[in-house]
């Protein structure tokens, strides 16, 4: 086994499911050091997560970068922009190999993404939709509101690497979630039973791309 992958996580909320993945790190299931977690809000309880578990951490907010420019089409873009390469530069300098984004709530810009990629630093989402349905934020409350109208009969989560277009990079893992036929869910019941997916989905795809990044290092 090769050694254990650098890898950075980004949230911007609770953190149940970077949790997981600290648990199965700790249980010497998941091949991965966890080098960094870094969070858009200053209140993420994932942060204190990562402080329990002696994880670095750091907050990175946009609204400092904001404030620099005017509040133009134009200035969000130049602020996003910057951010951004920022965002690259704090995270290239941990040296990562993986980066996973678990609720991360902000659209990564080319600006990111291509110093990264330069980088070769792999980055993955997890979304609580399946492939092409419900891209961007609030994906489980939409995919609950369809099936009341009966549009859809089941949703899902997947891990995915992350492309510019949101939610749209290569599905690593996918897992369904049918709603149940004929009886009423409400959604916070729904909501409980799509984490409960999402953990596991998590652990498991994260675990493939771990043993994918392994094999290369010692290829
Ligand atoms: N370029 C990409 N960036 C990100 C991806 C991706 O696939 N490509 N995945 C996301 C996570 N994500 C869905 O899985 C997602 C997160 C946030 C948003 C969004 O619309 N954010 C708004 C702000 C919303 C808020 O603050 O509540 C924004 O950035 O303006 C869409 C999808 C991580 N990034
Ligand atoms: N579009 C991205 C997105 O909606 N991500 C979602 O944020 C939540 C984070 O929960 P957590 O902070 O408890 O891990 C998860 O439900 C995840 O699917």
């Amino acid at each position: 086994m090769s050694s254990p992958i650098r890898t950075t996580v980004l949230i911007s909320g609770n953190g149940s499911n970077l949790q997981a993945v600290i648990d199965q790190i700790a249980a010497g299931n998941l091949n991965a050091n966890i080098i960094r977690v870094l969070s858009n809000r200053k209140d993420a309880f994932g942060l204190e997560r990562a402080r329990k578990a002696n994880i670095p951490t750091q907050y990175h907010n946009l609204v400092k970068y904001k404030k620099q420019h005017p509040a133009t089409t134009e200035g969000v873009q130049a602020a996003r922009e910057e951010y951004d390469a920022e965002l690259a530069r704090l995270i290239i300098a941990d040296q990562p190999e993986l980066v996973v984004c678990l609720g991360f709530m902000h659209i990564l810009s080319p600006q990111f993404l291509e110093p990264l990629e330069v980088a070769n630093v792999r980055i993955i989402n997890l979304h609580p939709a399946l492939p092409g349905a419900f891209n961007g934020v609030n994906a489980i409350e939409r995919a609950h509101a369809a099936w009341m109208e009966g549009k859809i009969y089941k949703t899902g989560v997947m891990i995915h690497d992350v492309i510019s277009e949101v939610d749209m990079g290569t599905p690593i893992l996918v897992r369904e979630i049918p709603f149940q036929k004929g009886q009423d869910e409400d959604l916070e019941a729904f909501e409980k039973r799509v984490h409960e997916t999402e953990w596991g989905t998590v652990i498991e795809g994260v675990g493939m791309v771990l043993k994918e990044l392994g094999a290369r290092k010692l290829a």
